[in-house]
Formats: C-alpha cells, sequence, structure tokens
C-alpha cells in the first residue's frame, strides 16, 4: 500500500533523510519513531508529496508519487502536527469544500458520522477561531479521514487532545487500519506506539537503524530482550 525506495531528501549539504526503504501493508500501523531533528516529518511530507525527494521512489497504493502525484494524493491523507484550516469556513464547510476536491459523493450522509465520531458536532457551524486546539486537531483529521484514503499519514495526532480525545483519536486510527487502511503516524509518545502500532520504524540521522515489530526488534539486539520500549528506543538512537 505504502512503498518507499530508497527514499533520502537533501536540505542543500544537510542528509535529512538518508536510503529510506519500508514498506507499510493495508491493516499496518507503522510507528515512525525518532529523536528530534531525525526526518519523521521530512519523511511524512515526502510522502504526502509535498516534498520531492533528492532520490528514491515512493508508490502510494501503487501509483508513483512523482508520475502521477494527483492520483496518488488522492488515496492518501496526511494530517500535519500543525492543523491548516480556512479560517472563513465553517466545520461543516470545511467537510462540504473537501468532499467536492475530492469528489465524494456520499458526503452528505458521511459527513454528521464524522462529526459525531471526532466529538465536533456542537461546533458545526463555527469558526476555526472559535475552537480550541485540540478541536482544530479534530477538523483536521475528519477533513483527512472523509475520502476513505488508503494511506492514513499522522505527525503527532494526540498534540492538544484531552485525555477522552485521546481514547477517541485511538480508536479512531485502530479503526481506519481494521478497514485495510495502511496507517503512519510519527510521535514521541512511545506509550501510543506501543499501543496502536503493529511495527516500527526507528530513525536516526535521517537512517534507519530498526524496523519491525518489537520482537523482531529485540530478537535482533538481545540485550535489550525485557527492556521498556523508552529503553530499547534510547538505546537504538544513542541518547
Ligand atoms: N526546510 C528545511 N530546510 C533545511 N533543513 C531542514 C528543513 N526542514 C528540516 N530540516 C532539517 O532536516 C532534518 C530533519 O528534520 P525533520 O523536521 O524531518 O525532523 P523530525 O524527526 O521531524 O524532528 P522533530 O521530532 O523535532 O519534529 C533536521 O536536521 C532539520 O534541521
Amino acid at each position: 500500500m505504502i512503498d518507499v525506495v530508497g527514499y533520502s531528501k537533501l536540505y542543500g549539504d544537510t542528509v535529512a533523510v538518508q536510503s529510506l526503504s519500508f514498506h507499510v501493508a493495508p491493516g499496518d500501523v507503522l510507528g515512525l519513531v525518532g529523536p528530534n531533528g531525525a526526518g519523521k516529518t521530512t519523511t511524512l511530507r515526502a510522502l504526502a508529496g509535498i516534498l520531492q525527494p533528492s532520490a528514491g521512489a515512493i508508490r502510494i497504493a501503487g501509483i508513483d508519487l512523482q508520475a502521477d502525484p494527483v492520483a496518488a494524493k488522492a488515496k492518501l491523507a496526511f494530517i500535519p502536527d500543525e492543523p491548516q484550516l480556512f479560517e472563513y469556513l465553517t466545520v461543516a464547510e470545511h467537510l462540504q469544500f473537501v468532499a467536492r476536491l475530492y469528489g465524494v459523493t456520499d458526503a452528505a450522509p458521511r459527513i454528521p458520522l464524522l462529526l459525531e465520531e471526532l466529538e465536533l458536532t456542537a461546533k458545526r457551524d463555527a469558526l476555526p477561531s472559535e475552537l480550541s486546539r485540540g478541536m482544530k486537531q479534530k477538523l483536521a483529521i475528519a477533513c483527512g479521514l472523509l475520502h476513505e484514503p488508503r494511506a492514513l499519514l499522522l505527525d503527532e495526532p494526540l498534540t492538544g487532545l484531552d485525555p477522552v480525545g485521546i481514547r477517541r483519536m485511538k480508536e479512531t486510527i485502530s479503526a481506519r487500519a481494521r478497514d485495510g487502511s495502511a496507517v503512519i503516524l510519527s510521535s514521541h509518545l512511545l506509550h501510543l506506539v506501543e499501543e496502536l502500532c503493529t511495527r516500527l520504524l526507528v530513525i536516526r540521522q535521517g537512517q534507519a537503524v530498526a524496523f519491525g515489530t518489537i520482537d523482531e526488534i529485540v530478537a535482533a539486539r538481545p540485550e535489550l530482550a525485557g527492556h521498556s520500549l523508552e529503553a530499547i528506543f534510547i538505546a537504538l538512537t544513542g541518547g
């Protein structure tokens, strides 16, 4: 579903990501973890088609992102850590607008369901300036889910959410994976990663240092057996 082969990104002389290759299958939730500056956001932005790779190829649902960006982007949703909203559209208008952009034909019955799922029903006529930080995040996620993306890319999806919102967001992410989407989430919250993710990609200074299930990662580094994910993360990233 998401295929990355030899992806590299340079900013001038800075190597942000170097020769990254991985695959995320339908139903998988890949946790993208690494210290500050490791290259997580750079990788997600490349997968979303926002950044041109310096080298390598990315395919979303079998479509080459560079060869056919519009078709590939129609299959994905990228939810950045800072929600990007339209100042003069209400909550409901955001969803109606996104439905038109993506050609969602059954938006009318689905919009109220998404608003309910993301606890935004009472705010359907509110403008972004009238929403809290967490509500803006939920609206950005609702907009991303409306066209039922096959690849879901989330950068720190729980930022600003309250405990109930966190629980519901975890369920929202798991439900999309159960429905067959391939999910990548980047987060520093290792307990979230441990709970939600089927596999991990640990990167450090733009390079993969581990990839697989936690069991597979530990099998490759037997001295880490029995340690917490936090201890494993610190050992792998040289913290
Ligand atoms: N627009 C840019 N111009 C130049 N260098 C950049 C740019 N964006 C990111 N970088 C550099 O690329 C590297 C990777 O940054 P990136 O934002 O991908 O890291 P990250 O893993 O998402 O970090 P964090 O956990 O702090 O969000 C860093 O060295 C960063 O300084």
